[in-house]
Formats: C-alpha cells, structure tokens, sequence
C-alpha cells in the first residue's frame, strides 16, 4: 500500500475531500499520514481508521517518506515547501488544490473526466506533479465538456455568479452575518405586512453603506449586492480570474490552437455553487437536439437541462445543486446572433468538482 500524506485536511477544501474519500473507501487503499502546519503533535484524525499523531508539515524528512503528497493547504505552503522537496530528489506525486504550480510545464491540470489521455500521457511521460484546475474552469468543462470533445467551439464568452466559499470559509461567514445583520435591521417591519417596501429597502441600504457591515474578507458588503472582480487585476484589464478562464482551459485540454476564452467573473451571494452563463461561438451550424446528446453523454456527471421555465427554476440553480456532484447544464438554445451562437448556463458545487473530487480521483489513478 502506498503512504499518502494529507496537508491541508481540516480545511474546508480539506474537509470536502476527507468526506468524499469516506464515502469512497479511498482510505481502504492507502496508509495516509496526516501533516499540519500548526498543530503537529496533537492526536491525528481517524479516517481510515489510523490512530497517531499530526505530523509537521514542513518536516522534510518525514515529507520524504511518502509516495504521494495530496495539499489542500494554499499556496504559501506549496510556493515554500514543494522546491525544497523536490530539490532534496524526492521523486514522489505531488497533488495539489492550489493554484501556484497550475501552469509550470511539468505539472498538469486534472479533471479526468474532460482530460484523462492528457493525464495517462503525462503520467507515461514522467509527470509527477498534479494540480486541480480553477473551479469555474473545471465547473464549466465538466458541463460543456461534449462541445470540446468534438472540437465544436470557436470560442466561449462567459459570464460568472461564483459563490462565497471561492474566497474561502471566513467569507462564507462574512456573507452570513451580513445578511443576518440586514435581516435585522428591518425584522420587525417584516413582520407587518402594511409598512411600506420603499422605507425597508431604504433602511437595508443605508445599513449597508453605513459601513457597519463587517468587509474584511471582501471589501465590501456582498450581501444584498454583487462584487464584478474576482482575484487580482493584471495589467490588460482582467481580473486573475478572468484570465485563467483562457490559460486553464487550453492546458487541461492540450489544445494544439488556443480557443479563446474570456468574459466576466462576478461574486454573488451564493453559498457554494458557482453558475455561469455562456456565449458560444460554434466552428458550425449543429442541430439543438445533436448538441443536447453530446453534452449529455460526455460524462457520468453532466445532466442536461430542458431549456424550459419550471425545469429550470427547479434543478438549475445553487440551491438544488449544492452538495452534489451533479453538473447540470441547461438554457441551450440559438441566439439571434445566428445558428452558430449558443446559449448554455451551468451550476456546480465548487467545493466538490470545484476543487476536492479531481484530486481523490488523481490518487485512485495513482494507485
Ligand atoms: N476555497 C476554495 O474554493 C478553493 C480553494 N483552493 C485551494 O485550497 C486552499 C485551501 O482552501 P480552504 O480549504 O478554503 O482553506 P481553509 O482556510 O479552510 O483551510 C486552510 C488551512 O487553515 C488551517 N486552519 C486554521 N484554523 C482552522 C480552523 N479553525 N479550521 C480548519 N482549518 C484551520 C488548517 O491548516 P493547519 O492544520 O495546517 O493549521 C487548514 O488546512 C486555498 O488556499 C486554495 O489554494 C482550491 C480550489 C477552491
Ligand atoms: N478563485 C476561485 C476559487 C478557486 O478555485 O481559486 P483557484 O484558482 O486559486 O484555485 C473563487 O474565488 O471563486
């Protein structure tokens, strides 16, 4: 059995994982070892029924040791502590949620289900580093992942309603108190069904700009309101998330010609579930139904929508979606712009195909 070791574990990414691998039996295959950055020595969880004691997470040595590193910890940790192993000749698999080594020309961004040959040649070819792609990338490859297969897109224009959890737990909390905070503003006048609707939304509004709100995580209030830019600018006017859009997508895929990707990507109250709406630029005309049946048939996780009121209000939304790993994808129709202009929304957790599924899937392909 292999020594898997688990950074990052009790995190929320972490904790998605933990589960997931539970439901899985994942444990049952491997001897984990659980590292963390500030509690070593304390008792270590009892998955897979280990007992012991948290290991240091920046103990090379005891890093050294294992055949396989899985890190939900960020990118701090990986940026200080993957060089030093790797410069110290351990040879083991890298498996990594965060961000920092995406792009470097020896790793690989995984989503088996859209990019398993990519893996499979990677792997044949030496790789030993595997990183989790951004969740609205992956998001919308598991949902759109039939258009790609068949080299059906000229290029996607997209516009995101990502969840707080992308920022991270602190901000799902933030966003919680913050509506409560507005709820209670207003609680009793919401109890009397006379007072006016105008003088509540004036009093939720100077509230939230009254900067009593707490914003230390976002900024500014999310809540009742939406944030149009998500991660860092760069020079050209994207925002970092907006730009991985194009950079993640052709390299989970190895496109031999780039397929342009781009758009807008928003912050929205939601809890876990990002949503995108998509343009996409067909390379030709392609029958609704035909399209309807490669989507549907790309993977085990993609459910395709009918593009009709009642369906869509039930089974495409945040709500219906959080907590699973289904990847539905509705709203197909033609646009005016022409028959080769399709409109496409999709919703997934990104806490599971987000973020820890692609990796508890990376070790099962390890094992
Ligand atoms: N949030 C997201 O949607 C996504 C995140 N990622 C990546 O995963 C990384 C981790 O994200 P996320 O799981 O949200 O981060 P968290 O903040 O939930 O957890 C990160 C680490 O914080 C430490 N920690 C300190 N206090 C606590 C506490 N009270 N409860 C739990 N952990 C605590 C733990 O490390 P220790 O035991 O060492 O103290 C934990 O592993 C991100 O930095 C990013 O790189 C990737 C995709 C999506
Ligand atoms: N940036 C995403 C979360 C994420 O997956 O980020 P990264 O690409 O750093 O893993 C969000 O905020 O919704």
């Amino acid at each position: 059995m292999k020594n898997v070791g688990f950074i990052g574990w009790r995190g929320m990414v972490g904790s998605v994982l933990m589960q997931r691998m539970t439901e899985e039996r994942d444990f049952d295959a491997i001897r984990p070892v659980f590292f963390s950055t500030s509690q070593s020595g304390q008792p270590a969880p009892t998955y897979g029924g280990q007992s012991g004691v948290l290991q240091d997470a920046y103990d090379l040595d005891a890093l050294r040791a294992l055949d396989i590193v899985i890190t939900c910890q960020g990118g701090d940790y990986t940026n200080e502590v993957y060089p030093k192993l790797r410069e110290s000749g351990w040879q083991g698999y890298w498996i990594d949620a965060a961000s920092s080594l995406r792009m470097k020309d020896d790793a690989i961004i995984i989503l088996d289900p859209v990019n398993h040959a990519v893996i499979k040649q990677g792997l044949d070819a030496g790789i030993k580093t595997f990183v989790g792609g951004n969740c609205t990338v992956s998001l919308m490859l598991m949902s759109l992942g039939g258009l790609f297969e068949q080299n059906l897109v000229d290029w996607v224009s997209v516009a995101t309603y990502q969840a707080a959890s992308g920022g991270g737990a602190r901000h799902m909390r933030e966003l919680l108190v913050q509506m409560g905070m507005l709820h209670s503003e207003v609680a009793q006048e919401l109890q009397n069904p006379a007072s006016a609707i105008l003088d509540i939304e004036r009093k939720v509004t100077a509230k939230a700009r009254s900067g009593a709100l707490p914003v230390d995580n976002f900024g500014v209030p999310l809540a009742g309101s939406l944030i149009p830019w998500i991660d860092k600018q760069l020079e050209n006017g994207q925002s970092r998330e907006e730009w991985k859009g194009q950079a993640e997508t052709n390299k989970i895929l190895n496109t031999r010609d780039v397929i342009p990707v781009d758009g807008l990507c928003v912050r929205v109250g939601a809890l876990r579930c990002h949503s995108q709406a998509f343009t996409i630029k067909l390379k030709k005309d392609v029958a609704l139904p035909e399209i309807e049946q490669m989507l549907a048939t790309h993977n085990d996780w993609v459910k395709v929508v009918p593009n009709d009121r009642e369906l869509t209000m039930r089974e495409l939304t945040p709500a219906a979606v959080t907590g699973t790993l289904t990847t539905p994808v509705g709203r197909l129709r033609k646009l005016n712009m022409g028959p080769e202009y399709l409109s496409a929304f999709a919703v997934g957790d990104q806490l599971l195909w987000g973020a820890a599924e692609p990796l508890r899937r990376m070790l099962r392909i390890l094992l």
